[in-house]
């Protein structure tokens, strides 16, 4: 067994979990820097929640061998990490400040401080009337809330979230978003899974995309837009001309559209061609591709409809 670097809250090594037979998770090699937001993104039954229990220590790899906060049994190090399952759920009849309190002592943290953090958190995030209530009374994005404080109580170091935005409206999903970014900027390192492209797109530096038990990337967001190359799209006066040797010869206009892909050659040559050749320029948009043009490069067109399709039917309204 290698010894694990300090600078990393996870390292995970060629983990594999087989359920009767079946790989979930097939060989994956993980590496998350402390203090970072990390998201692995990959459509509903790809192996993330799967991969996150093994990272967790709820269950062992078949093979492989992970560290977490450098430590080969995970579990140990509960006290330093906060968890949001999948799964929600709380004690029905528990009043919203008890069952924060209740999910930081099951991490180490003295009821009473529990107790004090619970309403103090509440209040913070603007829930201050709800403190008191029991969990039944409460909407279901604010029980989340509730789950998701409770996760942050005992001051984790580091946090795993699995699927923390479904279920959340836009509103909620927004505070979520705010409160995983001031956690970070704390130092606090969070993971995150998600089949929603644009959460892992504004909150991460670096990503895994999972596909059937297998990461089919990781690295830096940027590092996966920039694997594709700009994309233009232009509206011309005119529609031939010297200019048109700028624009690539497989492009046909639409109208007097036309939509290619950025030559190598850069922006400001075509730009000269466009207005010394007369092309008479309506509009332009030259735009980097987003990480939704990047995963359906990376995973496929059938992999980015399934998680369009999951998005659709998990995202829930906040009181439903
Ligand atoms: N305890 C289990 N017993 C048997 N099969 C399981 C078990 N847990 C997960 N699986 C299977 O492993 C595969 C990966 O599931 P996993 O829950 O890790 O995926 P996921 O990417 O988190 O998707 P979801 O968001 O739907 O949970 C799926 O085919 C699932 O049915």
């Amino acid at each position: 067994m290698h010894a694990p670097h300090s600078q990393y809250a996870i390292e995970a090594r060629n983990i594999v979990k087989r359920f009767d037979g079946e790989a979930a998770v097939d060989g994956i090699d993980l590496t998350i820097r402390k203090g970072s937001i990390f998201g692995i993104l990959g459509p509903n039954g790809a192996g993330k929640t799967t991969t996150l229990r093994m990272l967790l220590g709820i269950i062992d790899p078949d093979e492989g061998e992970r560290f977490l906060l450098g430590s080969p049994e995970p579990i140990s190090m509960a006290h330093q990490v906060g968890y949001l399952p999948e799964e929600r759920g709380l004690y029905q009849s528990m009043k919203a400040f008890d069952a924060i309190a209740f999910m930081g002592a099951l991490r180490g943290l003295p009821l009473a401080e529990g107790r004090k953090r619970g309403r103090a958190m509440m209040e913070d995030h603007g829930l201050g009337d709800a403190a008191d209530k029991q969990i039944r009374q409460l909407s279901k994005g604010m029980a989340q809330t509730v789950q998701l404080l409770g996760t942050l109580v005992h001051d984790p170091d580091l946090i795993i979230l699995d699927e923390p935005f479904s279920g959340l409206d836009a509103l909620n999903q927004g505070k979520l978003e705010r409160l995983i970014r001031a956690q970070a900027d704390k130092g606090v390192t969070i993971i995150f899974s998600t089949h929603v492209i644009a959460h892992a797109e504004r909150l991460c530096e670096e990503i895994a995309i999972i596909a059937d038990g297998k990461i089919s990337f990781k690295g830096k967001v940027s590092t996966a837009r920039d694997r594709l190359r700009p994309q233009v799209h232009l509206e011309t006066r005119n529609l031939d001309g010297p200019w048109r040797t700028a624009i690539p010869a497989e492009c046909k206009p639409l109208g007097h559209n036309w939509h290619f892909t950025l030559p190598e050659s850069g922006v400001e040559p075509l730009l000269h061609a466009l207005v010394e050749g007369g092309a008479g320029i309506e509009s332009l948009s030259i735009e980097r591709p987003g990480l939704h043009d990047a995963f359906v490069q990376i995973a496929g067109d059938a992999a980015a409809r399934k998680m369009e399709a999951d998005a659709g039917n998990n995202n829930g309204d906040e009181t439903a």
